[in-house]
């Protein structure tokens, strides 16, 4: 969990299914323009399979590995030491490779990868300013007492309307 979830001083930002493509769209043109192209992307499940899969879309790039990294416990969770759960085997020491995932914010969980593929390039969506450091490319910055909520955190609930909580 962000600092700012510790003393419930948390903001939350949404962002919709439509927002996250866009976002991604425009972190591949990015890409194109700064690298020639990769030779694979690695995502960093679970959050960085939706970014990579539309990355690898536009990118042209169809080796897809993943690395597993958990460093959050539960929903808005409370932060803990990275634990690995797979190896990105397929990217050797990252040569060549994208390291994909939606967000940094800590930035412990790019560090860790990073470690482990250090020949790679990192991009994600959204960063905020504590992990920017850990990533070479990102669309948005988010402040650090904000947490993202991401299409997949989501579903569209009813809302009475406003007339109804001031009946007499
Ligand atoms: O910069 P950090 O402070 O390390 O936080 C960023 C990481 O936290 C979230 O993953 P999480 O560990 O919650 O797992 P998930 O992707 O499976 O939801 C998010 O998808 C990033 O991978
Ligand atoms: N969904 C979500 N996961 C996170 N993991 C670390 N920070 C965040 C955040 O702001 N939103
Ligand atoms: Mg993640």
């Amino acid at each position: 969990m962000t600092e700012a979830a510790q003393t419930q001083s948390i903001n939350y930002a949404t962002v919709t299914w439509d927002q996250l493509h866009c976002d991604a769209r425009l972190l591949a043109a990015e890409l194109m323009r700064k690298h020639r192209s990769f030779r694979g992307i690695v995502a960093i499940t679970r959050g960085g399979l939706i970014p990579a899969a539309i990355l690898g879309r536009e990118l042209g790039c169809r080796l897809i590995e993943s690395i597993s990294v958990v460093s959050y416990e539960g929903e808005e969770g409370t932060q803990q030491e990275p634990k690995l759960l797979k190896t990105a085997a397929a990217a050797g020491d990252g040569e060549g490779f994208l390291i994909v995932d939606d967000l940094v914010d800590s930035g412990v969980t790019a560090r860790y990868v990073r470690e482990m593929l250090p020949k790679a390039k990192f991009a994600c969506l959204y960063a905020k300013p504590n992990g920017r450091a850990y990533t070479d490319h990102f669309v948005t910055e988010f402040p650090q007492d904000t947490w993202v909520l991401f299409p997949w955190d989501m579903a569209p609930q009813f809302v009475p309307p406003l007339s109804r909580s001031h009946k007499a």
